[in-house]
């Protein structure tokens, strides 16, 4: 299997509406560890994850991957902030994503339990998904990206507006996949989940990437005014 890294993005646009929402963006991402995407409300975070997954349309420019285009999409999985959860059990919630990959019902139920235990799922595998509490669907949402071993995540605030358990609780999931090989770009507002899981940041201004580097050097000497006054908590506008 070729690589799906490095990731090259040169001078991406997406308008609509005649209004300018993301670019002109470039970005070369080597695909190792969480790249944690920052930046005031508006700034163009959900855009550009959506434009990078492929789902958001591009008007000008260029996102290569380094295999083919179906392929890299093949092996990347999208948790939204807000999970839609299919009417049925959590146990066929998770297997899903492999049967419409064409794996048998009785193997895809059996991983699907082996992923709802390492997700702390598997005391309510016969529950209607869609009883489920916001923190139990997030989890389930991340396994059901997670069950075909995507190499590559994208997460929209993935706990936004989860308490710190559910949190801590979703980070972990998280903290093993990036053990396990499966690269994270993840936008939030969460500053402390940033500085937890991040090994790079790209800190988004305007629809522009407006600075970009490792997570030490950014949290610890940002180069721009603006990322400083961010950091700091101030108001930044778009
Ligand atoms: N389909 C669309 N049509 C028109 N404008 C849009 C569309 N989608 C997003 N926008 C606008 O594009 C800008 C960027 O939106 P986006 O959701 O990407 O920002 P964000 O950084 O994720 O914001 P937040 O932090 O509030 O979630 C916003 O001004 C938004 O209103």
């Amino acid at each position: 299997m070729s690589d799906l890294f490095p990731l090259t993005v040169r001078d991406a646009v997406a308008s609509r509406q005649g209004k300018r929402l993301v670019g002109p963006v470039n970005l070369d991402l080597s695909g190792q560890g969480a790249c944690v995407v920052l930046g005031p409300n508006g700034s163009g975070k959900t855009t550009l994850l959506r434009l990078l997954h492929g789902i958001a349309r591009l008007n000008k420019g260029q996102i290569t991957w380094s295999c083919p285009k179906a392929e890299a999409q093949r092996r990347q999985a999208f948790v939204f902030q807000h999970p839609v959860m299919l009417r049925r059990s959590v146990l066929d919630n998770l297997a899903y994503p492999l049967l419409l990959r064409g794996v048998p019902r009785k193997s895809a139920q059996t991983e699907a339990a082996k992923m709802a235990e390492r997700i702390g799922v598997s005391q309510m595998l016969d529950r209607p998904a869609r009883v489920l509490s916001g923190g139990e669907r997030q989890k389930v949402s991340l396994g059901r990206a997670l069950i075909c071993k995507p190499d590559l995540l994208f997460l929209d605030e993935p706990s936004a507006s989860l308490d710190g358990r559910a949190t801590r609780e979703i980070e972990d999931i998280l903290q093993s996949a990036k053990s396990a090989g499966t690269a994270l770009i993840l936008a939030t507002h969460d500053m402390g989940q940033a500085r937890r899981l991040a090994d790079r940041v790209v800190f988004l201004l305007g629809g522009q990437v407006h600075e970009e580097g490792t997570a030490t050097d950014f949290f610890a000497r940002p180069k721009t005014q603006e990322a400083a006054a961010f950091l700091k908590g101030d108001i930044v506008e778009c």
